[in-house]
């Protein structure tokens, strides 16, 4: 016989995280902000910062990546308390799905309202230049279609319901309002909207999978968001994403490039500065229940 494996975690375990967090830190953060690779530089905008290694919150998965240094900053951003991301879980990490998506449990119970999902991606719409920011408009779910949800399993209503509907995931009112924010900044010209879609990596796609990938729909392509974003909405947060072009697809049999991990770390680093004042603005721009522009 096998010992049982673990299937997720119960609701007490989410409740002690959000309860030790909450015994250390006085922040009650409504805001959450997720950082992709290479883009961790943003929780620098957060004041009054308190620092938590992954290593040592209770329950919390350790990060493994490049560009993921594996810490929760909490911090005021424009008079907003929030708690920020400084590095997320991946499924190629090996880690189930349910333990990719634990944090965001975990702010839900903190009493986050909005979450703000950022990610590096692949663009796969010849339109997009590499360090263009991509507003998430809709997703495209390959390890789901496959039968990879975080959803799957008992379902805990004290989250929220059975079937929650993924047609309004991506909060149309909060990409007018970055919209807004892009054009006063003078960002319009690198700011593009489209369908993220996840696959599980972590090689980069062939040629054949990035056609099938745009032909589906897709304009950009990566290895994470879309689980954090169905549990945030399960449980009833908004969520506003935002993909930053790190690299273009190769689509042609004929092209010497070849996608890499630096080459999305330096685009990172690249674009930190516009991405800080992007988020900066957007966030203080963000009223409490609804932004309807
Ligand atoms: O965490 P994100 O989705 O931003 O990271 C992307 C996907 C892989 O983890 C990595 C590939 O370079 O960047
Ligand atoms: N799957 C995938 N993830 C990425 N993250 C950053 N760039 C890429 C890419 O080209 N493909």
């Amino acid at each position: 016989m096998f010992p049982e494996q673990k299937q997720g975690y119960t609701y007490e375990e989410y409740k002690v995280t959000a309860d030790w967090l909450r015994a250390k830190t006085e922040h009650r953060p409504l805001i959450a902000i997720i950082c992709g690779s290479g883009l961790g530089g943003l929780a620098e905008i957060l004041k009054d910062q308190k620092v938590f290694s992954y290593s040592d919150i209770p329950n919390f998965p350790q990060s493994t990546v490049q560009g993921h240094a594996g810490q929760l900053v909490f911090g005021t951003l424009n008079g907003k308390s929030c708690v920020c991301m400084q590095g997320r879980f991946h499924l190629y990490e090996g880690f189930p799905i349910w333990q990719v998506t634990f944090p965001i449990r975990v702010f839900q119970l903190l009493g986050v309202q909005t979450a703000i999902v950022t990610n590096a991606a692949g663009g796969l719409n010849e339109d997009y230049n590499v360090g263009d920011m991509m507003l998430i408009k809709d997703h495209l779910n390959l390890p789901g279609f496959a039968g990879n949800s975080p959803l799957v399993g008992p379902n805990d209503e004290r989250f929220g319901p059975r079937f929650p509907c993924m047609s309004d995931a991506y909060d149309r009112d909060l990409r007018k309002l970055a919209q807004t924010v892009a054009r006063e900044l003078g960002f319009s010209d690198f700011l593009k909207e489209g369908v993220y879609s996840v696959v599980g990596g972590p090689s980069f796609e062939t040629i054949a999978e990035c056609h099938m990938l745009k032909r589906l729909g897709a304009d950009a392509v990566g290895m994470s968001t879309v689980h954090e974003v169905i549990v945030a909405r399960h449980c009833g947060m908004r969520v506003f994403g935002l993909s930053l072009i790190t690299n273009k697809a190769v689509m042609d049999y004929d092209s010497k490039s070849k996608a890499n991990h630096e080459e999305v770390l330096q685009t990172g680093r690249e674009r930190a500065s516009q991405l800080k004042r992007m988020i900066s603005s957007f966030v203080e721009r963000l009223e409490r229940n609804n932004n309807v522009c």
